[in-house]
């Protein structure tokens, strides 16, 4: 089984991917990790001399580049990565892919992402946990479109990551 999580930054991805996979005992990838490691540069510095439209475009041949191995694995998807080019279209067609959407609030993802926006470079600019508060329900709001197609939603906002795991795994068996 091929499990890929997506949703919006800071909805936990990587951190409930990796333990979702050591639960399951296959292997865990981060779409993030893979780029930066395709690349040799950190993402910050892709978005400041490649720009953003060479990213998306890294971005897709990546995800088809891991969709296409044959074993199972857990993937963390990007924030963006459904929400470009034919992507979101493409997972839900894929017969061995579950996509599971994983939903936060927006004040708990302005929590997180408060102290950590420096690694993420749509969120750098923004000064005060107001203006990303505001970023963020603006910007969820587009993409929900994109997320709300995956074929199972788990929240991940007041609970742990254990429980958010053990959510996902009751839903997926
Ligand atoms: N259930 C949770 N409870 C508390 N903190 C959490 C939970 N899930 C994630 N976090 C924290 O939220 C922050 C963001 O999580 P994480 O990096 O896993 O998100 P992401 O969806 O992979 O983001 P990105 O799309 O930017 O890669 C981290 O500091 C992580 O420890
Ligand atoms: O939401 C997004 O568009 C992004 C999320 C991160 O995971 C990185 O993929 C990058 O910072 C872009
Ligand atoms: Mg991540």
């Amino acid at each position: 089984m091929k499990i890929v999580l997506i949703g919006y930054m800071g909805s936990g991805k990587s951190s409930v991917g990796k333990k979702l996979a050591a639960v399951l005992g296959i292997p865990f990838k981060d779409m993030d990790d893979e780029i930066e490691k395709q690349e040799g540069i950190s993402i910050p510095k892709i978005f400041l001399e490649k720009g953003e439209i060479y990213f998306r475009k890294v971005e897709i041949e990546v995800l088809k580049n891991i969709l296409s191995k044959s074993e199972g694995f857990v993937l963390a998807t990007g924030g963006g990565t459904p929400c470009y080019a034919d992507s979101m279209n493409f997972l839900v067609k894929q017969k061995d892919v579950v996509s599971v959407y994983l939903k936060t609030p927006i004040d708990v993802l302005t929590t997180r992402l408060f102290s950590e926006k420096e690694n993420r470079p749509l969120l750098a600019h923004l000064k005060t946990e107001d203006n990303l508060n505001d970023f963020i329900r603006k910007h969820l709001f587009e993409r929900g479109y994109f997320y709300n197609q995956a074929a199972l939603t788990v929240e991940n906002g007041g609970e742990s990551v254990n429980e958010t795991v053990e959510k996902i795994i009751l839903k997926l068996f």
